[in-house]
């Protein structure tokens, strides 16, 4: 488990990008980490991989204080940054540095999402990859080294129709049970039917942190002809896409997009 209590952090002393931040996340479940660009996703991402120190409060990883950077807790927690950059060696001469730090990683998963994806195994130079091939193998190492928890940072960017496809794919077929996974995006699509737990940033107000049975035991998303008894309202061709309180005559399929949107600017009605 995952635990955030009061974490407070910003790059400047007189301007926290986030401020007294509590969430919880657990095993068997996966995030999408939605917010506005500059919201702070890759901050809170590299503050639980334990690349950046909270300035106040605390973030336990399986009870263990990250402050203490310990090993054994450092190996459990793997994050694809968004810009990573790879050297220049080929994947083997990679993975015989990486693979050696985490115990947990499998050959058989990288084989498997690299056949998937149709990158060829044998990688000279990973630095002469074209940017989508580079975010295909990086995705695939990120999968096979078997962490704990999983932080993915616009992981699917980059690639193109058919590989974000196969993204969720590799997801569903390879994440286990007993692992974490967070994924920051700004294309809900792709995460879409894959997630169980949305965690909105907010610049001006609380993170929203719910659970997408939580959502839509307590709303209703649909279309109507009129604004009406709506908590959040979109106008388009047929009307309007609402989100009421639960209806139960109203289909409860929780739309991303919407709820983000609503949260985003529906005036704190959610
Ligand atoms: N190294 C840094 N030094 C100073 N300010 C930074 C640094 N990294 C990020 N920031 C600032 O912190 C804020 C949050 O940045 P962060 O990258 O966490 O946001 P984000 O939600 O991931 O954004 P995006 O969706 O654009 O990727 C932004 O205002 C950004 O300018």
């Amino acid at each position: 488990m995952v635990e955030l209590s009061g974490v407070s952090f910003g790059y400047q002393s007189d301007k926290n990008v986030l401020d007294n931040l509590n969430l919880r996340m657990e095993e068997g479940r996966f995030y999408g980490l939605l917010g506005m660009n500059g919201s702070g996703k890759t901050t809170l991402l590299k503050l639980i991989a334990g690349k950046l120190f909270a300035h106040g409060g605390e973030i336990y990883v399986d009870g263990r204080n990250l402050r203490e950077r310990d090993v054994e807790t450092l190996q459990k927690v793997f994050m694809l940054p968004a810009d990573f950059i790879f050297p220049n060696m080929s994947l083997e001469q990679f993975l015989a540095i990486y693979s050696e730090f985490y115990p947990e990683f499998r050959k058989e998963v990288l084989n498997d999402c690299l056949v998937n994806f149709e990158i060829q195994r044998d990688i000279k130079n990973l630095n002469q990859l074209s940017l989508g091939e580079k975010h295909k193998v990086a995705f695939s190492i990120a999968l096979s080294l078997g962490t704990k928890i999983v932080l993915l940072d616009e992981a699917a960017n980059g690639m193109d129709i058919p590989a974000r496809k196969m993204f969720r794919k590799l997801l569903m077929k390879h994440v286990r049970e007993d692992q974490i996974v967070v994924l920051s995006t700004h294309i809900v699509q792709d995460i879409e039917n894959l997630l169980t737990d949305v965690i909105v940033l907010r610049k001006d107000a609380p993170v929203y942190a719910a659970s997408l049975e939580e959502i839509a035991s307590r709303y209703s998303f649909g279309i109507q002809s009129n604004e009406e008894g709506v908590l959040y309202a979109e106008a388009c061709t047929e009307g309007y896409h609402v989100i009421t309180h639960k209806q139960e005559n109203m289909d409860t399929e929780v739309s991303l997009e919407l709820l983000f949107n609503a949260l985003i600017k529906g005036g704190g009605r959610i």
